[in-house]
């Protein structure tokens, strides 16, 4: 089932939290929504949930109007954070409970036969007769997977699912829900503000910002060619200097970097710390000094001053022995220049 999202507007009273989002997701696809909070990712995720209507544009379901299928009979699952399972009901009754009251009549036995389908899918075969108060955080997420994915849905809608858990946990199950999407191939909208969630389990990320989308690619696409600062500030750790842009080049202190098509003026240049190699020659990079230097379990962080004051860190191998005080040159190997 593809959904398509045409200029949808959602306004709250008089604060406009979604802009005309455009949106087109595949069939099969796993599609991340991916912004700081309050960036309208849920709302978002809501109006094509049907639980909030848009004040303007359009959401297809395949062919459809999404806005003439009522939210019962649009066949989307959905697993919130907080969409608590009910805990007076074992693991298996709260899987079994949307087939019971669906409109699709099943018999006791067949129900059963699908309960023991998806514990075992979400890896909890054997614990069906639990109670939610008897199983971790993360198993209690993989019921409510199942609980969603019982009735079949033609969409799964997942907001922040893994958001209320601790890290190794998360990334356990992130890595778990991405194999049985690629096992079921459900089309699956999923909500996180967490960078490495998102490019871990996504076929495509959709980066939101105020309420629009700033950028969508694959992972390897937002990450390697950000569409402007904001991206790439998002997106992980950043380096930020000040650069002066003339005739298509930048300047920053001794170094000029390309800057073709870039409008003469201001200009910021930003990179990763994992991308500065430390030179004694001064034709590769910018000069510094050596402020601290910190040890991580497989590298060094590198704090230096630049020469109008502003401070980079990078990563450098843990063999790295140049000590605080020193002056030397930042190659940056992945420099990107954006201009406002
Ligand atoms: N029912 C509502 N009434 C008024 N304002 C709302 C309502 N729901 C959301 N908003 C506002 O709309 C904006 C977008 O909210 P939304 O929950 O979609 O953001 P988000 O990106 O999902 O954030 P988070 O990651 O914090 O959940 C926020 O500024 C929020 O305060």
């Amino acid at each position: 089932m593809n959904i398509r999202l045409d200029s949808v507007v959602k306004t709250f009273e008089t604060f406009r939290a979604v802009h005309g989002v455009s949106l087109d997701i595949q069939s099969g696809e796993l599609v991340a929504l991916l912004g700081p909070s309050g960036s309208g990712k849920t709302t978002i995720l809501r109006m094509v949930a049907g639980l909030e209507y848009s004040d303007d544009g359009h959401i297809h379901f395949g062919d459809e109007d999404a806005t003439d299928i009522p939210v019962r009979d649009r066949g989307v699952g959905f697993v919130f954070q907080h969409y608590a399972l009910f805990p007076h009901m074992t693991v298996a009754e709260n899987i079994a409970f949307g087939m019971k009251v669906s409109k699709v009549k099943r018999s006791a036995q067949d129900i059963d036969k699908r309960v023991d389908e998806l514990l075992n899918l979400v890896q909890l075969g054997g614990l069906g007769t639990r109670f939610p108060g008897q199983i971790s955080g993360g198993q209690r997420q993989r019921v409510a997977l199942a609980r969603a994915l019982a009735v079949d849905p033609r969409v799964l809608l997942l907001d922040e699912p893994f958001g209320a858990l601790d890290a190794n946990v998360r990334r356990d199950l992130r890595r778990w829900l991405r194999s049985i999407h690629d096992e079921l191939g459900i089309t699956t909208l999923f909500v996180t503000h967490d960078q490495e969630e998102a490019l871990d389990l996504a076929d495509r990320v959709v980066i939101l910002d105020k309420g629009r989308i700033v950028q969508q690619g694959t992972p390897e696409e937002v990450c390697r060619h950000p569409a402007n600062a904001f991206v790439m500030r998002f997106l992980g750790d950043t380096n930020a200097l000040n650069a002066k842009v003339e005739s298509g080049k930048a300047t920053v202190a001794n170094m000029t970097y390309d800057a073709q098509g870039l409008s003469d003026g201001p200009a910021e240049l930003l990179f990763r710390p994992t991308d500065v190699m430390w030179s004694e020659d001064p034709t590769k990079g910018v000069v510094a000094t050596i402020l601290r230097v910190l040890d991580r379990p497989g590298s060094r962080r590198v704090l230096a001053k630049t020469a109008d004051g502003t401070t980079i860190e990078f990563d450098v191998s843990p063999d790295f022995a140049y000590l605080k005080g020193t002056s030397g040159f930042a190659e940056i190997l992945r420099p990107r220049i954006f201009q406002n």
